[in-house]
C-alpha cells in the first residue's frame, strides 16, 4: 500500500551532499545565536569527529513479545548491547524481520525457555509448548519483501509521554508506526538516547535557557554539550541483527542519514517526516509557536531537510 502524507527523496545524491560542510551548524551561524542575554554560549565546539566511536558494538536481541497497538500488531524487541547498560528496543512489524541473535539456540534451553523469551514463529497460543508455528505452514522466508520502512526514534520523555508541545517528537514517532503499518513490515529502532544524548536532567535544563531566550542549539553549548551527542552505532547493529541492510529511512535529519550509511546500510531512500503542523493544511493565520521556533531552529543550524512554511519566515528572526 502506497504512503500517503508523504514526499519521498531518492538517497544516493542527497548523501554526497549532506557530507559536505557538517560542522554541527555552527561555524557560520553565530548570528543566529541570541548573544544579547546575559548569558553567553562556551566558544569553543567539540568536532563531530570526537563523537563517533568504532564499530566494535555487538548486540543481542533478550526477549521479544507482541504488542497490539491501535495502529496495530508490533513486536517489541528488548536488546542489550556492550556499549551501554540501556535497554534499546526494536517495534518490528511484519513477520518477515527477524532477529538473528533471538532466534539463535542457546545452550541447555528448552523448548519453553524459547517460547518465554519470544524466540517462537507465528502466535502463541494457551497451552503451546512448541517454539514451532505447526498450524503455519506459509514459507515467508521465501517471499521476496520490498526495502522495509525504518525510523530510527531517539527517546524523548517530554515529547512522548507528557506529550510537550515544545516538540514533535511524540507525533513522529505515533506517525512513524502508522507509515509502517500501512506499508505492511518495517521497525521503529527506539533508541534510549534523550535529549539527542545529553539526558533528561541536562535536558530539562536546556529548556529553561530555552525560556530565557536561547534557542535548543545554544543551550546545549552553554551547558558544555555539543548540539547532537548522539550515536547510531546500536542502531546499525540492531538493523544488522534483524537482517535489514537495505533500508528506507524516515527522518529530516542528514546526521543521521551519513553515521547509517557510515555504518554499511544502504539508505536507499529517504522518507521526511513532515510535522504535521507544517504540512498543506497550515493555517497561514497562525503565528507560530513554541514547536515552530524548535523545528525552524532545527533547518537552520542542524540542516534539517525540511521547508520551513512561508507564513513562518518572517518570525522568529533573531537580532
Ligand atoms: N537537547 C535537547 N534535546 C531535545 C530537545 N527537544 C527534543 N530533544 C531530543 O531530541 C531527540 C529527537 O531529535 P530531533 O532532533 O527532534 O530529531 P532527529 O531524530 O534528529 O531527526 P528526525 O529523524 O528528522 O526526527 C530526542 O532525543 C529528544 O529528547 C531540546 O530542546 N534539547
Amino acid at each position: 500500500m502506497p504512503i500517503t502524507n508523504v514526499t519521498s527523496t531518492k538517497c544516493s545524491s542527497t548523501t554526497a551532499s549532506i557530507k559536505k560542510n557538517f560542522t554541527n551548524g555552527l561555524t557560520n551561524n553565530r548570528h543566529l545565536f541570541r548573544t544579547s542575554d546575559a548569558i553567553k554560549p562556551p566558544s569553543a565546539i567539540p568536532p563531530t569527529s570526537f563523537f563517533k566511536n568504532n564499530n566494535s558494538v555487538k548486540v543481542e536481541c533478550q526477549v521479544r513479545a507482541r504488542i497490539p497497538t491501535s495502529t496495530g500488531e508490533f513486536f517489541l524487541h528488548l536488546y542489550r548491547n556492550n556499549r551501554d547498560n540501556k535497554e534499546h528496543l526494536a517495534v518490528v512489524y511484519g513477520d518477515n524481520i527477524r532477529s538473528n541473535s533471538l532466534d539463535a539456540p542457546r545452550p541447555g534451553e528448552s523448548e519453553m525457555d524459547r517460547i518465554v523469551r519470544g524466540a517462537y514463529r507465528g502466535r502463541l497460543k494457551p497451552g503451546q509448548i512448541k517454539s514451532e508455528d505447526i498450524n503455519d505452514d506459509s514459507n515467508i522466508s521465501s517471499i521476496e519483501f520490498p526495502p522495509p520502512l525504518v525510523r530510527i526514534h531517539s527517546e524523548c520523555f517530554t515529547g512522548e509521554t507528557v506529550h510537550s508541545a515544545r516538540c514533535d517528537c511524540g507525533e513522529q514517532l505515533d506517525e512513524a508506526m502508522r507509515l509502517i503499518q500501512l506499508e505492511g513490515h518495517g521497525v521503529v529502532i527506539y533508541l534510549r538516547q534523550e535529549g539527542r544524548g545529553i539526558g533528561l536532567a541536562d535536558k530539562l535544563r536546556a529548556y529553561n535557557l530555552q525560556d530565557l531566550g536561547h534557542d535548543t542549539v545554544t543551550a546545549n553549548l552553554f551547558l558544555k554539550h555539543p548540539p547532537d551527542l548522539r550515536n547510531y552505532d546500536v542502531a546499525t547493529k540492531i538493523l544488522e541483527d534483524l537482517n535489514l541492510s537495505n533500508i528506507r529511512l524516515l527522518t529530516n535529519n542528514p546526521d543521521k542519514i551519513e553515521q547509517i550509511e557510515d555504518a554499511g546500510i544502504k539508505v536507499i531512500e529517504r522518507i521526511p517526516m513532515v510535522p504535521i503542523a507544517w504540512q498543506k493544511s497550515h493555517d497561514p493565520k497562525r503565528i507560530g509557536n513554541e514547536v515552530d521556533q524548535y523545528l525552524k531552529v532545527k533547518v537552520e543550524r542542524m540542516r534539517h531537510l525540511l521547508n520551513i512554511p512561508e507564513t513562518l519566515l518572517h518570525i522568529y528572526r533573531a537580532s
